[in-house]
């Protein structure tokens, strides 16, 4: 059996690659920076993800052809790094099972993961890994469920078999566009949350920014093409949850920061940022009703006050639920 490797050693790639080796799985982990692999490889620790020793049967390089004799490849590079990492590694990746585990859309393309996987590499099996999961929590073998999605129900099936450990359980689906959009469009919905908290609205308040944004995100992920119940899932409704209510989430204290008009570093990861601009965009090029998104993507981009953004929602017209 082939070897997986993860691409990305940010604090994701690094926690698969962790659980995966405590259950037995040799791993290959891929991280673009040498000097930062050299550093793994010496002290057997990722600063990303500090205070979790890397298993002996982790294998850190920054060596693309070491990944050749890998299959699945699962994918943990930051969403807006995704489609330049591909162009650079199609030829040595393509023909196998490339699981995306990073969230968001493509600013440039409006496209998801999948759809840059398929573009990239044609031969390749696209397939989603994503849900309500802290890299944190999984380093730490505490008990963690995932969606799996891939179109293909038996390569979805053996990387079900493959990817799951005794901490990490995959439930399988047959709709990565769902499955990657549920992921994305909480990231903005946990970005308003934290606004919501920062700026002192209070919980209520939060609570109903969830169930509309969650009402929002069905909206546009049905518009393109995704199935309902899939965003009910572990990769939309679950997903939701967590960064909505926890402030390990980077979206969440980044939206915190906002609201609160404080300082956030910019060199953390926050896809919903991103997202939210390319996210705008799209629904407002198709007509679809995005109200949450649209206040998020003008207050990061500074073209409206949160005072002005939530006055312009809560007197858009009444209507039903
Ligand atoms: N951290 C978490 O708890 C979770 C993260 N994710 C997703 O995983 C993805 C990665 O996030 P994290 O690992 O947390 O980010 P991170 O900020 O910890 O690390 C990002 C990594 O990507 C690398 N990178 C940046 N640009 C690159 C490029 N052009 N080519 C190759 N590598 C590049 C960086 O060097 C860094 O090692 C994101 O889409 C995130 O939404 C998903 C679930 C949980
Ligand atoms: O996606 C995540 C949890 O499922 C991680 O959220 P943040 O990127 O907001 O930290």
């Amino acid at each position: 059996m082939s070897r997986i490797a993860i691409a990305g050693a940010g604090a994701f790639g690094t926690a698969l690659a962790v659980t995966l080796a405590q259950a037995g799985r040799p791993v290959t982990l891929w991280a673009r920076n040498c000097d930062a692999a050299r550093d793994m490889v010496k002290t057997r620790e990722n600063l990303r993800l500090p205070g979790v020793p890397l298993p002996e049967n982790v294998t850190v390089t920054a060596d693309l052809d070491a990944l050749r004799i890998c299959d699945p490849v699962l994918l943990s590079v930051p969403m807006q790094a995704l489609a330049g990492f591909l162009r650079d590694a199609a030829a040595t990746l393509d023909g196998r099972a490339l699981v995306a585990c990073c969230k968001g859309v493509d600013m440039t393309t409006g496209r998801g993961p999948t759809a840059i996987i398929a573009g990239a590499c044609p031969t390749a099996v696209p397939a989603v890994l994503t849900g309500p999961s802290f890299a944190a929590d999984i380093a730490r073998g505490l008990p963690t469920a995932l969606t799996l999605a891939c179109v293909d129900p038996d390569h979805g099936t053996a990387l079900q078999e493959r990817l799951s450990t005794p901490t990490l359980r995959l439930y399988r689906s047959g709709d990565p566009v769902g499955a990657e959009l549920g992921g994305a469009l909480k990231n903005i919905m946990a970005i308003a949350a934290g606004i919501v908290i920062g700026a002192g609205l209070g919980d209520s308040a939060r609570a109903a920014l969830m169930t509309r944004g969650f009402a929002e995100m069905q909206r546009f992920a049905r518009a393109q093409g995704a199935e309902a119940e899939t965003l009910a899932g572990l990769s939309g409704f679950g997903d939701l949850v967590l960064t909505c209510t926890s402030t390990q989430s980077r979206n969440f204290r980044y939206g915190a920061a906002l609201g609160q008009g404080a300082y956030f570093d910019p060199q953390i990861t926050v896809e919903g940022a991103a997202t939210a601009r390319a996210v705008a965009a799209i629904a407002q090029a198709r007509g679809i009703d995005m109200p949450v998104t649209q206040s998020v993507a003008q207050v990061i981009d500074g073209q409206r006050s949160i005072a002005e953004a939530v006055t312009t929602l809560l007197s858009r017209p009444l209507k039903e639920e």
